[in-house]
């Protein structure tokens, strides 16, 4: 018979037969969630100048942008943390966010071989050079490249996605740590679920989880670099001719000065 704690509630669907209806899973709510992909908008008939490279991975990014914050408003367990340490955290993991999501497009559009950063905006070996962050897009394509190397699921993807937003913190702490710990810990047992369905719940799953895990950590040192390229390029923006819109230059002016005066902290699961 049903017990009242079960999490279960029966719903008769024919006489004398009920079938257990259970709540969506938290993998379920997190496909749902998933922005679409955005186009860049960028003009081919255009020569592919840094500048106009730039700018065009900017103006995508600003795009991205809105659709993070969207998507962030109804990841459960985000609306319930302080809207100061919501705001927090997507200032300090936009750029950890929108590198993992491109690994993620490159793996799956182009098996990492090239950067899929919009359906209209492809970085091939050419304008990875030509975009003056040769070395940075290498770093980018190597991630996309363990995604295949792993068989990265889906559910694996979403999961690591959600901890990334939630692994760098003000080093004084957020205005609610525990309800932020609390969070974490649930997304690392959806982390730990996910790998269990990836490896059909084999002696594989602790392995694969430390390697999803090893993975994780190397995605802060790659965009550790990234931003710093970003604030460089923001500085001089004027000179280098690359624009920046208004929703990232919200971001980024807020951003560096918190970033170059140590104030962020970033969570890693493995000791250096
Ligand atoms: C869009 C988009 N899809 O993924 C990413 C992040 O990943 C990378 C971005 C560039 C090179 C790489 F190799 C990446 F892996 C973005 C993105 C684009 C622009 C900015 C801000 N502008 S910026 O100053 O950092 C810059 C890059 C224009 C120079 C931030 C994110």
């Amino acid at each position: 018979e049903l017990n009242a704690s079960s999490a279960a509630t029966l719903v008769p669907h024919a006489p004398g037969v009920v079938t257990p209806f259970l709540p969506p899973s938290i993998c379920s709510i997190l496909e749902l969630i998933e922005p679409e992909e955005v186009y860049s908008g960028y003009d081919n008939t255009q020569p592919d100048t840094t500048d106009h490279l730039l700018s065009s991975l900017n103006r995508l990014a600003g795009k991205q942008m809105v659709r993070m914050v969207k998507w962030a408003k109804v990841l459960p367990g985000f609306r319930g943390l302080p809207i100061e340490d919501q705001i927090t955290l997507i200032q300090y993991s936009w750029m950890c966010l929108s590198s993992f999501c491109l690994s993620w497009r490159s793996y799956k559009h182009t098996n990492g071989q090239m950067l899929y950063f919009a359906p209209d905006l492809i970085f091939n070996e050419e304008r990875m050079r030509q975009s003056a962050m040769y070395d940075l897009c290498l770093g980018m394509r190597q991630v996309s490249q363990e995604f295949l190397r792993l068989q990265l699921s889906y559910d694996e993807f979403l999961s690591m996605k959600v901890l990334l937003l939630l692994s760098t913190v003000p080093k004084e702490g957020l205005k609610n740590q525990a309800a932020f710990e609390e969070m974490r810990l649930n997304y690392i047992k959806e982390l730990r679920r996910s790998v269990g369905k990836a490896t059909n719940n084999s002696g594989q799953t602790w392995q694969r989880f430390f390697q999803l895990t090893k993975l994780l950590d190397a995605m802060h040192d790659l965009v550790g670099n990234l931003l710093d390229f970003c604030f460089y390029t923001f500085r001089e923006s004027q000179v280098l001719k690359v624009e920046f819109p208004e929703m990232l230059v919200e971001i980024i002016s807020d951003q560096i000065p918190k970033v170059e005066s140590g104030l962020t902290h970033t969570i890693y699961f493995h000791k250096k």
